[in-house]
């Protein structure tokens, strides 16, 4: 089933901060992720959709009903909220249980129910543990299982990993996706951590003050934001301010850059975008002639395993970059194809 919503305002009282026009659809069996910075709007999404909150104006939908002026309990969606804690007073399964309970579902059949979804999130062996039990990402578990056992329409997890430890939460990562890949419930998760966002999701929408300002694919995003508040939200990247000089060619504070300008022209202020991984390392001098072959200082150069992120002053600037290599980096080659232009900042 779908979940959208259509042109979404809602502005809390007193304050100019909430949600404006906002028009999202998260298809059926489709996992979207919300990112963007503190106070951008992510859980003020979350709540409209949940039915916490009633927007000012717009529609929200699951599947082809109007459920704008419904209640929360009749949205039948199933909400892991960070601070949506389990009843301590409760055991695992009846914790897993308690939406069948207050759908008036007997003992013996919600007992059984709350057991089998216990399994499918691996804590079939903890089903009559108390919450004071369990390990932080045990508890959370059985949070999933408690919003996915009375056949949600919808999936809504809002932060659901922060309070775990970095393997813990790769680790429950996995597992949100597969038995959200295995309901095939539409879902829509919102995270701080961009990494989580873009291996997860089928889609990422990025949300500044309160509005959506790009949703594409996690390859999309990653390989062609709309502006630098994107690209510096996903993933690492060099932003540097420049001018165009002339077709092909910006100026900028690491030097000139060669590039496709596109229909911009002579003085028109842009800021060019390369990823780290797509600056080549040269291993001769850089020629002075060609644009976009620079010579620099290093400032950093950090081991991560996998590759090397090194920083390397140039200029008044800092060309940042990854590389495989072991040797020591002094020059790099910023290919043109690879480099793209984006709006300079307001
Ligand atoms: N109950 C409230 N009353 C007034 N303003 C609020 C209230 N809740 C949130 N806000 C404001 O609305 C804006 C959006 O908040 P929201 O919690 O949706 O952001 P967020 O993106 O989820 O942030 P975070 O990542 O920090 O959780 C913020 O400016 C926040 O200060």
């Amino acid at each position: 089933m779908t979940m959208a919503f259509e042109s979404i305002n809602y502005t809390y009282p007193g304050s100019g901060t909430g949600v404006h026009d906002l028009s999202m659809t998260v298809g059926p069996g489709e996992l979207v992720a919300l990112i963007g910075a503190s106070g951008s709007g992510k859980t003020t999404a979350l709540k409209l959709l949940a039915g916490f909150t009633r927007p000012q104006a717009g529609l929200i939908r699951i599947g082809d009903r109007d459920v704008t002026e419904v209640t929360a309990e009749e949205r039948r969606l199933g909400v892991v909220f960070q601070n949506y804690a389990l009843f301590p007073h409760l055991c695992a399964w009846e914790n897993v249980a308690f939406p069948l309970r207050v759908r008036g579902v007997p003992h013996p059949i919600r007992r059984a129910q709350a057991i089998q979804m216990l399994e499918r999130v691996g804590m079939g062996a903890r089903v009559g543990s108390m919450p004071h039990m369990l390990s932080g990402g045990q508890q959370q578990r059985v949070a999933l299982a408690r919003a996915l056992v009375f056949d949600p329409k919808g999936l809504l997890l809002d932060e659901p990993l922060s309070a775990l430890d970095a393997a813990l939460r790769v680790e429950m990562r996995d597992e949100i996706l597969r038995v959200q890949r295995q309901s095939g419930i539409a879902t829509l998760l919102v995270t701080h951590d961009q990494e989580e966002a873009l291996s997860v999701a089928d889609r990422v929408a990025v949300m500044r003050e309160g509005r959506i300002v790009q949703i594409g694919t996690p390859r999309v995003l990653y390989d062609t934001p709309v502006d630098a508040y994107v690209a510096g939200f996903v993933g690492q990247s060099n932003l540097w301010p420049g001018i165009v000089e002339r077709e092909g060619l910006v100026g900028t504070s690491v030097g000139p850059i060669a590039c496709v300008t596109g229909t911009r022209t002579r003085g028109d202020a842009v800021i060019v975008f390369v990823r780290p991984e797509w600056i080549e390392p040269l291993a001769r001098s850089p020629r002075a002639e060609v644009a976009g072959e620079i010579a620099g200082e290093t400032l950093s150069d950090r081991f991560l395993g996998p590759v090397r992120r090194i920083d390397l002053a140039v200029g008044t600037g800092m060309v940042r970059l990854e590389t495989h290599l072991r040797t020591p980096v002094s020059a790099v080659r910023i290919p043109p194809e690879r480099v793209r232009l984006l709006p300079p900042l307001e």
